[in-house]
């Protein structure tokens, strides 16, 4: 018998979320904002479901996603309908701070700095998790992939929390059935089609912000 249904937010699916990283790219490579922060919104659901250990990692997310959308939803929201032309009129607009924190703490472009690095990690760890066998722990997985990435930019006392937060991950099997996207190997068939798609969206932001020289930003 089938059980109760479960309220919305509880049966998302983790293919979902990573379908939104398909949206974010359009014909002539550019990033949609809209969507590059709909993608993290659902990835910050799937972290808050892995229970409140996370709680400062999704808090500092929310908040980053909350500035983006604020730019997004503000007097000048056009200018921010993708990440190329947030670059380009905040630079214009002498927006950003380039060498040290100023006047813009927030800005468009620092703050979706900390995210690309992010999404860095988690192109790592999919593909970790892709290529895993059923006995793999994904604490470990999290850690190699978090200090290949997101580490570097780090303080100790935030590379310390972090390492203990992954301590707690639940195991590889039960981490799958969170995801709610089938059995083990349609996850990682899910994961095989989901991941160039995101590692696509890193490499042309990626690429734009080395253009820019804006990938130091304070
Ligand atoms: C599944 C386990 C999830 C582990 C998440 C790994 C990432 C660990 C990041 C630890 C960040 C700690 C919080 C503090 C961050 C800030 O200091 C720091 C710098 O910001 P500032 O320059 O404004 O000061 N912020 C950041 O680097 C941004 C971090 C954003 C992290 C978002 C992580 C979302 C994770 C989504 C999990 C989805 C997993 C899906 C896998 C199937």
């Amino acid at each position: 018998m089938a059980g109760p249904v479960a309220p919305e937010e509880q049966r998302f699916c983790l293919q979902e979320v990573l379908d939104t990283f398909k949206l974010c790219l359009s014909e002539n490579e550019e990033v949609s904002l809209e969507h590059y922060v709909a993608g993290w919104r659902g990835l910050v659901k799937f972290l808050n479901s892995l229970g409140s250990v996370f709680g400062f990692i999704s808090k500092d997310a929310v908040n980053k996603i909350k500035i983006l959308v604020g730019h997004l939803d503000g007097e000048n929201g056009p200018k921010y309908v993708t990440v190329q032309s947030m670059v380009k009129y905040e630079l214009a607009s002498d927006l950003v701070d380039l060498t040290k924190r100023g006047n813009h703490p927030e800005s468009g472009c620092r703050t979706l700095l900390r995210l690309h690095r992010a999404l860095r990690w988690l192109e790592l760890f999919l593909e970790r998790l892709r290529t895993s066998s059923e006995d793999s722990k994904t604490s470990v997985m999290c850690a190699e992939s978090y200090n290949e990435s997101l580490a570097q930019h780090h303080p100790w006392l935030v590379r310390k929390a972090a390492g203990m937060a992954f301590c707690v991950l639940p195991g590889r099997p039960a981490f799958f059935e969170v995801m709610n996207v089938g059995p083990p190997e349609q996850v990682v068939a899910m994961l095989g089609e989901a991941l160039p798609l995101i590692s696509e969206v890193y490499q042309v932001t990626e690429t734009l912000y080395a253009q820019h020289n804006l990938l130091d930003l304070p």
